[in-house]
């Protein structure tokens, strides 16, 4: 496990959004400004919004996006945040990788590299969903992914970007 320096310092974090239930648009950009409204949280850019084909069981299209926040708080604490912010929105925890109101998922927290029991950072699915690549190289091409130490530009060329689509 990474050593934490909890001594106040903003943070650069990436974050991707997703819903297919509901009224996916309002949720996530509802989600968003709560997101902002938290203490400890900046919100510093939003991708556009892609309607994406559902990966896993199947389900209706799902709408994803990226965020990228300054934080100042630890990696633990944001992750309780954005469970925090899910629960508000109606999420319910049904089957894995099945359909959702409201899904939250910390991608990159600076170049950390993390794995605890109930958090790893970078996000271990990242580097193979189109849904979130696409989105996220629209704000931040030149991150380095950690782990593979490719930029999300580069990573997104290696992807089948045939099922996401721009609002
Ligand atoms: N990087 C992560 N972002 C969000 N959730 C994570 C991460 N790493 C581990 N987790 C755990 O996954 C569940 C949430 O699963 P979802 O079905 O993606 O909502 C959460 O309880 C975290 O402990
Ligand atoms: N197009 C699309 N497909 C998806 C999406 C998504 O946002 N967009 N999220 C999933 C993730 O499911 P879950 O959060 O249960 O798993 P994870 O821990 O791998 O993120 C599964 N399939």
């Amino acid at each position: 496990m990474a050593e934490w320096d909890n001594s106040g310092v903003w943070r650069s974090c990436a974050i991707a959004l997703g819903s297919n239930l509901g009224d996916s648009r309002t949720t996530l950009e509802n989600a968003l400004k709560t997101l902002a409204q938290t203490p400890g949280i900046i919100l510093q850019a939003v991708s556009s919004w892609y309607v994406t084909k559902a990966v896993g069981p199947p389900q209706p299209d799902y709408l994803n996006g990226c965020a990228l926040l300054s934080v100042q708080m630890s990696p633990e604490a944001l992750l309780e945040t954005l469970l925090s912010v899910e629960a508000k929105f109606g999420r319910v925890r049904r089957e894995p990788w099945g359909p959702r109101t409201l899904d939250l998922d910390l991608l990159l927290f600076d170049d950390l590299i993390l794995q605890t029991q109930s958090l790893q950072i970078p996000h271990p699915r990242m580097n193979e969903r189109a849904f979130v690549l696409v989105p996220l190289a629209e704000i931040a091409p030149d991150w380095v992914e950690p782990v593979s130490g490719h930029a999300i530009a580069q990573l997104v060329q290696a992807v089948d970007c045939s099922g996401v689509h721009r609002l």
